[in-house]
């Protein structure tokens, strides 16, 4: 599973669809942190080593000469080059560059190291550097966010089943949404209806998909259609289908999406825009698993699974007699529910890492994360649009970003303003006593003459060191 540190990194992972949205991708995951050290390893870094052990990695030790089979044999996702112990030769630039795509350096430099070069191959390379003496507990760090990221970028070895990037991928970490994994694990196993409720953008039909992914239909089809999406005359042939002459184009007998699903699901989007003429035949379906097809007399039976999903009050909606009540209990056997982004702690900034990883390809510049700030401005939006909406937004930044952290306003959000906003009476009061004691200094305390600079008679300015809490009397009056 994911865990997600305080400091903002990413460690041990997330979820895929090929194992399951919802399951950890590997339970072994941790004896495979494999780090592999190009340089020499000598003996002062020996409690580094032992640090990286005890902390669950497994160092390798390679040889700055070795090249790249040697790291490639390894199985590092991470690789330290020790460039306080090891020159940049040819060959370790080359192996650097060559694997960039596969693993993520961190480099080891000298205290005062200033060579231009250098640095300058770090900084094209280097997922992060240290300088000497190492400390451990920040390098740690380093590796368990490089870990994570790698993870998230699909680098590591071709043995791995790690499939993120899949469609079918649902990005979670946050209490609610493990909670929602739980509940999708659960229940795909059964054929009851689902109704998925939530907000527009919040992930209802990914869960949808995921449902029928694992589920015993799987291997069926998965059809899906927005109720609201069709004019409502359209809506009744494309679900139930139609022969030949039932209306006006109507040149031969077609299948609708009710029979495409057999053995499959089903998903219908937006169905608290079902029309009202149309829910009864819904509810035959659901009810008996038979229907007709439009302009038909003959009844037709599927096996479908129905999962439905709505971002409207379904209550309010059978209250106002726009909804049949017993058609909402035949489609709510199973209600889930998907938070909106807000209500999801962390995972603004998880699901906005892995869609820039997503949209990597199509920055002009190397991208290589997100500021602090752009990471707190996700975490403090309100994200009316939900995960659409980051979408569109992380999407925009990759786009747009002409440097090489992600900034709030690539993502056209706002930095957080550092502080509280002052009250207009509190603002006015401190600056009404700045320029009091601005005035009095100026004078040497003579209130005839501070009164004069600041505009106002005497006893206005009495009153006001009266009201600011400063005793007059201090004061000459000239
Ligand atoms: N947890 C998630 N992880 C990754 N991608 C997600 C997640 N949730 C939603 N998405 C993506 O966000 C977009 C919107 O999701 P989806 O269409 O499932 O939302 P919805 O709730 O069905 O929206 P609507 O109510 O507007 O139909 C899709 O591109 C989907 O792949």
């Amino acid at each position: 599973m994911i865990e997600y540190k305080a400091d903002g990194y990413l460690d041990v992972m997330p979820y895929t669809a090929s194992s399951g949205p919802w399951t950890a991708v590997d339970p072994d995951r941790q004896e495979r942190r494999v780090v592999a050290y190009l340089g020499d390893p000598v003996t002062a870094l020996a409690p580094l080593f032992d640090a990286l052990r005890d902390a669950g990695w497994s160092v390798r030790h390679i040889a700055p000469d070795a090249g790249i089979e040697a790291l490639r044999a390894s199985e590092a996702v991470i690789g330290i080059v020790d460039f306080a112990q090891c020159a940049p030769t040819r060959l370790v630039r080359q192996v650097m560059g060559e694997l960039a795509a596969q693993m993520r350096w961190v480099a080891l430099l000298d205290e005062q190291e200033s060579d231009p070069e250098l640095l300058g191959l770090v900084g094209q390379y280097c997922h992060d550097f240290h300088r000497m003496p190492v400390d451990a507990e920040r390098l740690l760090h380093t590796l368990g966010h490089a870990w994570g990221m790698g993870v998230l970028t699909h680098i590591h070895g071709p043995e791995t089943e790690v499939e993120l990037m899949s469609e079918r991928d649902m990005v979670g970490m946050s209490a609610p949404m493990l909670q929602l994994f739980g509940d999708i694990r659960k229940i795909s196993h059964t054929d009851c209806s689902v109704l998925v409720r939530g907000e527009t953008g919040t992930g209802k039909e990914l869960c949808a998909l995921a449902l029928h992914a694992h589920s015993s239909r799987a291997n069926g089809p998965f059809v899906a259609i927005n109720c609201g999406a069709l004019p409502p005359e359209l809506i009744q042939s494309e679900l139930f289908g139609h022969e030949k002459g039932a209306f006006t184009g109507a040149h031969q007998r077609k299948q609708g999406l009710i029979e495409t699903a057999a053995g499959g699901s089903l998903f219908l989007d937006e169905i608290g825009d079902l029309p009202v003429g149309l829910q009864v035949h819904l509810l035959r379906f659901l009810q008996e698993g038979q229907f007709t097809r439009v302009g038909g007399t003959q009844t037709v039976s599927a096996d479908v699974r129905i999962i439905a999903a709505t971002h409207v009050d379904l209550e309010q909606a059978v209250a106002e007699g726009r909804f049949r009540q017993d058609l909402m209990f035949r489609l709510n056997v199973i209600p889930l529910y998907v938070p909106p982004l807000r209500e999801r702690p962390g995972d603004p900034a998880l699901l906005a890492r892995y869609f820039l990883q997503r949209f990597r390809h199509e920055s002009r510049r190397q991208i290589q994360g997100f500021s602090e700030d752009a990471l707190q401005a996700l975490d403090q939006h309100d994200w009316p649009g939900n995960v659409r909406e980051l979408i569109n937004r992380v999407h925009r930044a990759v786009v747009m970003c002409d440097h090489k952290l992600i900034r709030p306003a690539d993502m056209g959000l706002r930095a957080r303003i550092s502080g509280s906003v002052p009250t207009l009476d509190d603002a006015r009061e401190k600056a009404e006593r700045e320029a009091v004691h601005l005035a009095l200094s100026q004078t040497g305390n003579n209130v005839s003459e501070a009164a004069k600079l600041l505009g106002v008679s005497r006893a206005t300015l009495y009153r006001l060191l009266q009201r600011l809490g400063l005793a007059p009397t201090e004061y000459s009056s000239g």
